[in-house]
């Protein structure tokens, strides 16, 4: 089942049954769901399965950052499992993005490919904490271009920046806009954030939202709650 909803639910959880419950909470027809590190490095491949006989798409969040060899060949092996969509550090650099996207060429499904460009728990006093004298705006500017240049199908940016994006890498590029917060919710780790409604008017194509949704007391009708406000 494919969904039109912009909304990805970040499963952040330690072990499978956790992560199911939730899944079963949800509605694949309101939303896809995220495996990220926290999951896959818990279950593997099964949870994939697992989602995949709910209905669910399935976007497997694990950020390769390698030698090109290395995170072309954990592509491939995504491809194979069947994720909708998948992703790298755009800050890998293009030869590894490159062999990324030749890799995904010779697979008979082929998950979207996208590029992490700045983090959203990250300011600009952070990337001058690892040598980067610059605001995340230009940074996330300068990876997205690189990203697009080295044939990828879209970045995970905040959706602050998706009105820059579209100006310079057009309309056909996806954006993945994580760093989701409904009004009034808690801020936690993310520091580039965005309402729902402000996202979607930013005009982003995916919202990944996690705690908002799988901490909030009911979290099937918080998804309910958010997908009404971006329809
Ligand atoms: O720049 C990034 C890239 C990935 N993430 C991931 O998205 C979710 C966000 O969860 P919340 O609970 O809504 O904060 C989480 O899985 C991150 O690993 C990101 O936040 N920022």
């Amino acid at each position: 089942m494919t969904t039109t909803s912009p909304i990805v639910v970040a499963l952040d959880f330690p072990d499978m049954k956790q992560a199911l419950s939730m899944a079963d909470q949800l509605d694949p027809s309101l939303c896809r769901v995220k495996v990220g590190k926290e999951l896959y490095t818990a279950t593997g491949p099964a949870i994939l399965e697992e989602l995949h006989k709910r209905n669910y798409e399935v976007f497997l969040d694990l950020k390769f950052h390698d030698i090109p060899n290395t995170c072309a060949k954990a592509v491939g092996v995504a491809a194979d499992l069947g994720v909708w969509m998948v992703n790298v550090h755009a800050s890998g650099g293009q030869r590894m993005m490159e062999a990324a996207r030749n890799e995904l060429e010779k697979k008979s499904h082929k998950p979207l490919l996208i590029g992490v460009t700045v983090l959203t728990s990250m300011e600009q006093s952070d990337l001058a904490g690892v040598g980067l004298d610059v605001e995340p705006m230009k940074q996330v500017e300068r990876l997205a271009k690189l990203t697009q240049l080295s044939g990828l199908d879209g970045v995970v940016c905040s959706a602050r920046e998706v009105a820059l994006i579209r100006d310079v890498c057009g309309p056909e590029f996806l954006t993945v806009t994580p760093g989701i917060r409904p009004d009034g919710s808690d801020v936690g780790d993310q520091k580039r954030v965005m309402t729902p409604k402000q996202a979607v008017d930013a005009g982003v194509d995916y919202m990944v939202i996690g705690r908002p949704i799988t901490e909030a007391a009911h979290s099937g009708c918080a998804l309910e709650t958010i997908a009404g406000e971006v329809a």
